[in-house]
């Protein structure tokens, strides 16, 4: 699960002219344009999309760029030299302005619609038009398909102006959820968890524009106030864009028979999401058909993980529907995120997400979401019986599938090779009757501790522990000795040395995870010109796994304070962009 150490080849890729001789627009060239686009890409007002994959855009750059941040470790993936971050031609690109870029590099980008799905029921009203023709990427604008070091990578900006999906909105995306989603990606990818990855992140020196937030010290559910906040651009990037969502539109139109290309449409949106995702594992020359259900089973099978990934780092996506939902399998939009401090299985940070969003629903939501995915796929099976069951056999057996892994991770993180449902379910009464800090308590159980001392670092001590504090006290005592009897006879059966199998609980369970707190004074200082926090989180939260040096373990492996509890834009949010 750690972080794999960054190629410590010289970059190859030292400007952007460099980059631009990878350039490769396998989406724009292969997949449908919308026919009443402009070829300009001036297409800046919100207005219904009636078929095609995708919508040439140019980006709006923001005004007097000035770089946040860059992703080190992405970048020596790439062999993408640093200091390239900074060049006028890569700031000014990144930025938004693609009026100079060098060819074959092309000057102007691509948005894509899709629907909406929210816990398995299809909605049309959040389009203006309340047809589900407007909606899609209102703000997020591709810019760059590359194939590097034989891997293909599609680059987009959050936050790059108005496409035709934007909704009447800004197309903007300030500096507070910029940074919340540069540092998230950076910090879920050291996780080992699945995601789409940060490039860049610029912000405007000028440029400001409103968002409802809360003012200071508010215990407010809903934001009490506008403000006015810098405009960023980030640069996010994966083998594909490609939702859930994206696919439910596609699927709805063949389903509806909505214009004489749906049918096809939905075919190729389909075939270029395998050929992006999963050329790896579904073989090209198969039938339509056969490339269907495997695809399925394959989606099936990374979602599953993923979920199983997120609780393990008590991560809670927060808006988990159709089209926050990546259809290769990633954690994808880092908008009203957060990570579960005091364990609490119906964790949600947004207060427009409801329980079905919260943090041990996620498989369940999941599901919604892959049941989603399964519809759209099935006008594409309509001739072939056989395809069709085996389609819902996967479908049906998603919940097993979840099921499994997650039980799997849970034995991973308490060092057991199976699960233990009863040792389980004593833990989990505990883990909330406590409540225990999530991170800290399954790191200070990686040190197989002799007795509860040490775990007591994780408690919160609420109203029910402070009733009855030696009651619960031994409960925990039991509960650890019976763990301890556990872990002993798995120990002896594998072979394994306490030594080894603390190294190995310690990779599952992160020292350092997302403390919003200690977020929050670090894009404060941004919004005044300060960077100094970001980077230093950055650095702290691309390691969750080492134990790092003192000051650092005493500053991000704490308690969150109660001071910060119930406080509006810390520990719940409303709005996020
Ligand atoms: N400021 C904005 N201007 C235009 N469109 C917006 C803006 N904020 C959100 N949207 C659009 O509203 C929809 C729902 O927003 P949501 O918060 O899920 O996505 P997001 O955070 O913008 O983006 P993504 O899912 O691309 O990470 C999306 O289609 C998004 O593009
Ligand atoms: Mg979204």
């Amino acid at each position: 699960m750690k972080n794999p150490l960054p190629q410590e080849n010289s970059p190859t890729v030292a400007t952007l002219d460099d980059l631009a001789t990878l350039a490769n627009y396998s989406l724009m060239d292969t997949l449908n344009a919308d026919p009443d686009a402009k070829a300009n890409g001036i297409d800046h007002s919100p207005r219904q999309v009636f078929t095609g994959h995708y919508v040439p855009v140019r980006p709006t750059p923001i005004e007097a760029p000035e770089y946040v941040a860059h992703s080190k470790n992405f970048f020596h993936e790439l062999g993408f030299a640093d200091c390239m971050a900074q060049s006028d031609d890569f700031v000014r690109m990144f930025s938004g302005d693609l009026s100079q870029v060098p060819a074959p590099m092309r000057k102007v980008g691509w948005a894509s619609g899709y629907a909406l799905s929210i816990y398995g029921t299809e909605y049309y009203h959040q389009c203006p038009f309340q047809t589900g023709n407007g909606y899609g990427d209102g703000r997020a604008v591709s810019v760059l398909e590359a194939v590097i070091n034989n891997k293909r990578w599609e680059m987009q900006l959050k936050g790059g102006g108005r496409t035709p999906y934007c909704r009447g909105a800004d197309g903007r995306a300030v500096l507070r959820s910029s940074i919340r989603e540069f540092l998230a990606q950076d910090h879920m990818h050291a996780l080992g968890v699945p995601t789409t990855r940060s490039l860049s992140l610029y912000v405007s020196k000028t440029e400001k524009v409103q968002r409802p937030w809360y003012s200071e010290g508010s215990r407010s559910q809903d934001p009490d106030r506008m403000v006015s906040e810098a405009a960023a651009i980030s640069t996010r990037v994966a083998p594909s864009f490609i939702r859930v969502g994206q696919l439910e539109l596609f699927g709805r139109r063949a389903r509806k028979q909505e214009h004489p290309k749906a049918i096809e449409e939905l075919e190729k949106i389909v075939l270029h999401l395998i050929d992006r995702e999963y050329s790896d594992v579904i073989d090209d020359k198969l039938t339509v058909a056969e490339k269907v259900v495997l695809l399925a089973g394959e989606f099936r099978s990374r979602l599953t993980s993923l979920v199983a990934n997120w609780i393990r780092v008590g991560y809670c996506q927060g808006n988990f529907n159709g089209d926050n939902c990546a259809a290769g399998g990633f954690t994808l939009d880092y908008g009203p995120f957060g990570f579960c401090e005091e364990f609490n299985p119906q964790y949600q940070p947004w207060t427009g997400g409801g329980r079905h969003f919260s943090f041990l629903n996620q498989p369940e939501a999941a599901e919604r979401n892959f049941h989603m995915l399964c519809l759209a796929l099935v006008p594409l099976l309509m001739s072939n019986e056989a395809a069709q069951q085996q389609l819902s056999a996967i479908r049906n057996g998603f919940a097993g599938v979840m099921q499994t892994k997650v039980e799997a991770m849970w034995a991973a993180k308490l060092g057991l090779d199976s699960f233990h449902p009863a040792l389980f379910s004593e833990l989990a009464a505990l883990m909330v009757q406590t409540p225990v800090d999530y991170t800290i308590f399954f790191r200070e159980l990686s040190n197989l501790p002799d007795d509860i001392g040490s775990l007591q670092k994780s408690f919160y001590k609420g109203a029910v522990y402070e009733a009855d504090p030696e009651g619960l006290d031994q409960r925990w005592s039991e509960w650890l000795s019976q763990w301890q009897l556990l872990i002993s006879s798995a120990n002896t059966a594998r072979g394994c040395s306490p030594e080894e199998l603390s190294e190995q609980m310690k990779r599952v369970n992160p020292k350092y995870s997302w403390r919003e707190w200690l977020v929050v004074p670090a894009y404060q200082q941004a919004a005044a010109g300060n960077y100094a926090l970001v980077r230093e989180l950055q650095d702290v939260l691309t390691q969750p796994y080492e134990e790092q040096s003192k000051e650092i373990e005493e500053k991000y492996y704490r308690l969150k304070p109660t001071e910060f509890c119930e406080l509006g834009g810390l520990s719940h949010y409303s709005c996020s962009s």
